[in-house]
């Protein structure tokens, strides 16, 4: 039995245009959701990320394709599974004149479970203090965070969040980072969407990265930004340090009257250097986040280049 929390083959969309045209918004998509942890799904706007989300709880129906939730087929057997997936895809409805806390409460029997659970749910997202307060008065970031709460009633086994943190500003996008980053922790898996590379960074372990609807790489995302780093170097004199370095196995590169080196322990790169009598004067990391890695892939997708191998050379 796999372990995959999500797990979707040759997934497929088509959209039929008024004009009888269509446009394919998923193409062929395997995703594969490993349980526990929060699990990135990262891709530019447009990318076919809410289509997916929409197709995984049978709000859209796949063209062509295989689903699985916790190994269930889907939509087949969504009736069996549901009640183990929390959703925030679209602003869930809450009364504006009611509490936070009575919403909740609401809802609670609605679904039928223990009022109970809200005082955790509340706490889960930290809510407490302004729970009494009126919905109509929260902040974006707080209302997002109560339709986090809303869907932690039923103690979702998997929670998928499409984008959560749009709209909001930093104080809210943090809150609702810490909030998600918890929920991994405490054993939920978290099906985070994002078009932020940095959120994904911050926040999750594993990712798959998705563009034009089609699957560009996926895996933990410490491999996904390659084993090494690379680091700008400033010195003097570039022509003395060049062969020094070279010497002692590392490939300088000069760009820009800088030397680009890669290195895994920059403490050694600047011994190298020092040893030589080269005292260097700045030594920053290069990349050390998604973003180069990012664009690689999708102008690989988008110039239709064998994406496959592209993976393989950084992973
Ligand atoms: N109901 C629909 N009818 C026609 N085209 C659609 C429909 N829903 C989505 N699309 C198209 O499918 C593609 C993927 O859209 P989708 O909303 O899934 O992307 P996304 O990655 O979630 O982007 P965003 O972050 O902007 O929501 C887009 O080209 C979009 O215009």
């Amino acid at each position: 039995m796999s372990d995959l929390v999500i797990e979707t083959t040759g997934l497929r969309k088509e959209f039929r245009s008024v004009r009888g045209g269509s446009r394919v918004a998923v193409h062929g998509l395997d995703l594969a959701v490993p349980a526990g942890g929060v699990h990135g799904f990262l891709g530019p706007n447009g990318s076919g990320k809410t289509t997916t989300i929409r197709m995984l709880l049978g709000l859209a129906r796949p063209t062509r394709g295989t689903m699985r939730l916790f190994g269930e087929p889907v939509p087949q057997r969504l009736p069996q599974v549901i009640g183990r997936v929390g959703a925030v895809v679209e602003s869930p409805k809450f009364s504006p004149n009611f509490s936070g806390r009575r919403n909740l409460q609401l809802l609670a029997g609605a679904i039928g479970v223990p009022t109970t659970r809200v005082d955790a749910a509340i706490e889960t997202v930290k809510l407490t203090g302004r729970d009494k307060d009126r919905y109509k008065s929260y902040s974006l970031g707080m209302k997002q965070r109560l339709a986090i709460a809303a869907t932690l009633l039923k103690e979702p086994d998997l929670l998928i969040l499409d984008e959560p943190t749009n709209g909001l500003d930093p104080a809210g996008i943090r809150e609702i980072r810490e909030t998600i980053r918890d929920l991994g922790e405490s054993g939920v898996t978290v099906l985070l969407s994002s078009h932020i590379l940095a959120e994904v960074q911050q926040v999750c372990t594993s990712a798959t990265i998705i563009g034009n609807g089609r699957l560009l790489a996926s895996g933990k995302v410490d491999e996904l930004l390659g084993g090494g780093s690379s680091y700008r170097v400033v010195v003097p004199d570039l022509a003395a340090a060049i062969p020094v370095l070279t010497a002692a196995g590392y490939a300088p590169a000069a760009i820009d009257g800088v030397l680009h080196v890669d290195s895994d322990e920059p403490a050694s790169l600047t011994r190298v250097l020092a040893e030589a009598g080269i005292w260097l004067s700045e030594l920053t990391p290069l990349r050390a986040d998604l973003e180069s890695y990012f664009l690689q892939l999708t102008e690989a997708d988008e110039l239709g280049h064998d994406v496959a191998s592209e993976t393989e050379a950084v992973a």
